[in-house]
């Protein structure tokens, strides 16, 4: 996956923990952040203090090993668990004689080497692109930072030489573009729910397993690696149920801890289609002392997203990596499977198929003129087969999607 595999960038991770989250499981994901990205995490070195050292985020003490150990070990790589300013990052480097990144740059590093379809890439750039935009002022000179290795990959590269205003032009034409993108995504879901596809999407942490279940169970041969962020883009596949209903299973991007805020809205964008399945599976990796934490955080997600009416349902996936059932987090209705060795996999499907809801309702309604607004919701998420004007307001004879019938249930005639 990445070109110069060769001969390896050696990390030294960086922890400035200043509180306020847990940051021995920030820095053991920072250290897979680190492997995925192609470069190979030598050591770790973490400081406690109130707040970060405007001029090289960790302490002049502190700096001073950092660059003992880089030059004892020869590493040319350090990695800053937090975001790090120009300043510090100049600062850093002089200091050091090696490269900084920061969690954000290697992040974005990580999505550049993976994007595929056409939004990925866009998303990417415009992440990039926005990240660097301030860090630009009056490092001409720090362009030459361009020369491969993390934090320099990505499709913005060449872009890059050019003057600022050149970047902002690209930033408004690749936030046009994702926007266009965006509407057509929207359109295609809406359809899908009028035809009267369900869709069952699997959100989760990166590396749960969610590519692997989609292959286990639609055989899909979507890739799906010990590395973070394997899946950039959703793929969608048919799955047939037990009862032979057929669904559409959705894979999505994996979720990580403290998220680059200037990701955030790329990984909205692809959890959005999540957001508007009809059942989603939240997977987990049970096999990993954060599972309840992960479940969690993939939870208030969704809710935040607004799918709070929608079932979602636990998935204990890597249950074969846990000999001791009992040790397996106790998670209310949670299903446990093993992607890995099908076990489970029946009362996974089984399960979907027992939250599969009544399918659209054809009826006919009355509805007062004063009520255009459920008119509208009508002709968005179900169809019109017939409408009449009579003086009492619309008749309609319509295919409602029954979250909408409690709305319409007293209008309607039959
Ligand atoms: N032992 C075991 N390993 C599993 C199981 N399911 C997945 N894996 C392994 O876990 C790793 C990650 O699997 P993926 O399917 O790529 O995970 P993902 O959730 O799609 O990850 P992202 O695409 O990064 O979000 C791979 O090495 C899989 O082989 C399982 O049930 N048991
Ligand atoms: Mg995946």
């Amino acid at each position: 996956m990445h070109e110069n595999k060769e001969k390896l960038e050696r990390a030294l991770l960086v922890e400035v923990d200043t509180g306020g989250y847990d940051a021995q499981a920030s820095l053991a994901e920072l250290y897979e952040l680190t492997r995925s990205a192609g470069a190979q995490p030598f050591g770790a070195m973490t400081q406690k203090r109130p707040s970060q050292d405007a001029a090289t985020c960790v302490g002049s003490g502190m700096m001073r090993q950092i660059t003992e150990f880089v030059q004892k070990y020869e590493l040319n790589l350090l990695i800053f668990d937090c975001e790090l300013t120009p300043t510090q990052i100049r600062n850093i480097e002089r200091e050091s004689g090696v490269r900084a990144v920061d969690r954000t740059m290697l992040i974005l590093d990580i999505f550049a080497s993976r994007a595929q379809s056409r939004e990925g890439k866009l998303q990417v750039e415009l992440a990039q692109l926005k990240y660097l935009l301030p860090r630009l002022g009056g490092r001409g000179s720090e362009l030459s930072r361009l020369g491969g290795g993390i934090g320099t990959r990505g499709p913005g590269e060449s872009k890059l030489e050019t003057d600022r205003r050149h970047i902002r032009r690209r930033i408004d034409s690749l936030t046009a573009q994702i926007h266009d993108v965006e509407m057509h995504r929207r359109q295609i879901s809406r359809r899908r729910k009028k035809d009267g596809f369900v869709t069952v999407a699997m959100v989760g942490y990166t590396n749960a397993g969610k590519s692997t279940l989609m292959n286990a169970l639609t055989g899909a041969g979507v890739p799906a690696e010990d590395m973070l962020f394997c899946t950039l883009d959703p793929t969608a596949r048919a799955l047939r149920l037990p009862g032979g209903e057929t669904v559409l299973l959705i894979d999505t991007v994996g979720l990580v801890r403290r998220l680059p805020h200037h990701l955030v809205r790329a990984f909205r964008s692809t959890l959005e289609q999540a957001a508007e399945a009809d059942i989603i599976l939240n997977v987990c990796d049970a096999s990993s002392p954060e599972a309840p934490a992960h479940l969690d955080v993939a939870k208030s997600l969704l809710s935040e997203l607004g799918c709070g009416d929608r079932p979602v349902i636990p998935v204990l996936n890597k249950c074969d990596l846990i000999p001791d059932l009992g040790e397996i987090p106790m998670i209310g209705h949670a299903v446990r499977i093993s992607a890995k060795t099908g076990e489970g996999l029946n009362q996974l499907l089984q399960t979907i198929e027992d939250n599969l809801e009544a399918p659209s309702m054809r009826v006919r309604l009355l509805l007062p003129f004063t009520e255009s607004g459920l008119e509208a919701e009508i002709r968005k998420n179900g169809s019109v087969e017939s409408e009449e004007y009579t003086e009492n307001g619309f008749m309609l004879t319509a295919n409602i999607p029954p979250d909408l019938s409690g709305a319409l249930s007293k209008y309607i005639i039959e």
